[in-house]
């Protein structure tokens, strides 16, 4: 699904963040990535989400090359993959449950057609009663699962979650892992950034470490 190949990554001049990447992921396959701050963990997200170009190498995604992507081709692609940003990137005037929808409005459906799907979502990441304050009400955590069920909602085949248990306490994290775990069982691919070590020990699954600009996998 994703074929990594002596990618190098450099941000201007500036030195190389990312050198001689080579991996793999498969269909259906969960993996954390991890490394210590700055090691490139959302560097390589944003390789993965077609944001940011190598500078050297050859990234395939989805059997195709994405050096050779025309513009509507990456929205193409992007419609399967869904993203946790760090930052969550929620939409400040509209309320959660609006954000949630959002990739479903954007694909054209119309409202009545996913709002029990929609409300299942934000049940299931515990915002039931959250659906329609604006995101500037909500708690860190409660945002970050606003952000995980706006990814979430369009059943996608690959999911990048970049610290998506940053800003919640332990008993969550665990709930949010689960969750992520129960997404793959269901058929998605997940990719799952985290500095969280004890987190990483709760559940066995492929490593990719990040480690002066090279990635080890521990299979
Ligand atoms: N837009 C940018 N321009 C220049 N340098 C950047 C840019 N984004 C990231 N970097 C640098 O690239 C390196 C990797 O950053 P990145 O954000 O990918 O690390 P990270 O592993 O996700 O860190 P953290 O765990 O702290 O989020 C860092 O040295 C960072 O300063």
């Amino acid at each position: 699904m994703v074929r990594f190949e002596n990618v190098g990554l450099r941000y201007g001049m500036g030195p190389e963040v990312l050198k001689d990447v080579t991996f793999g992921i498969e269909p259906n396959s969960f993996q954390f990535l991890t490394g210590p701050s700055g090691a490139g963990k959302t560097t390589l997200m944003r390789l993965l989400f077609l944001s940011l170009r190598p500078t050297r190498g050859l990234i395939t995604l989805f059997g195709r090359d994405v050096s050779s992507l025309d513009p509507d081709e990456v929205a193409v692609i992007r419609r399967r993959i869904g993203i946790v940003f760090q930052d969550f990137r929620l939409l400040d005037h509209l309320t959660t449950y609006e954000n949630v929808s959002l990739p479903l409005r954007i694909l054209g459906k119309e409202e009545p057609s996913y709002r029990g799907e929609v409300s299942e979502i934000l049940h299931w990441v515990g915002l039931g009663d959250r659906m329609h304050v604006l995101p500037p009400v909500l708690s860190g955590g409660e945002k970050q699962r606003a952000a995980i069920a706006r990814a979430l909602i369009g059943r996608p085949e690959f999911l990048l979650a970049d610290e998506p248990t940053g800003n919640v306490d332990p008993t969550l994290a665990r709930r949010l892992l689960r969750l992520f775990v129960e997404l793959n069982k269901s058929g998605t691919s997940v990719l799952l950034a985290t500095h969280d070590i004890a987190l990483m020990d709760q559940f066995d699954a492929r490593r990719l470490v990040i480690a002066d600009g090279r990635l080890y996998v521990y299979d």
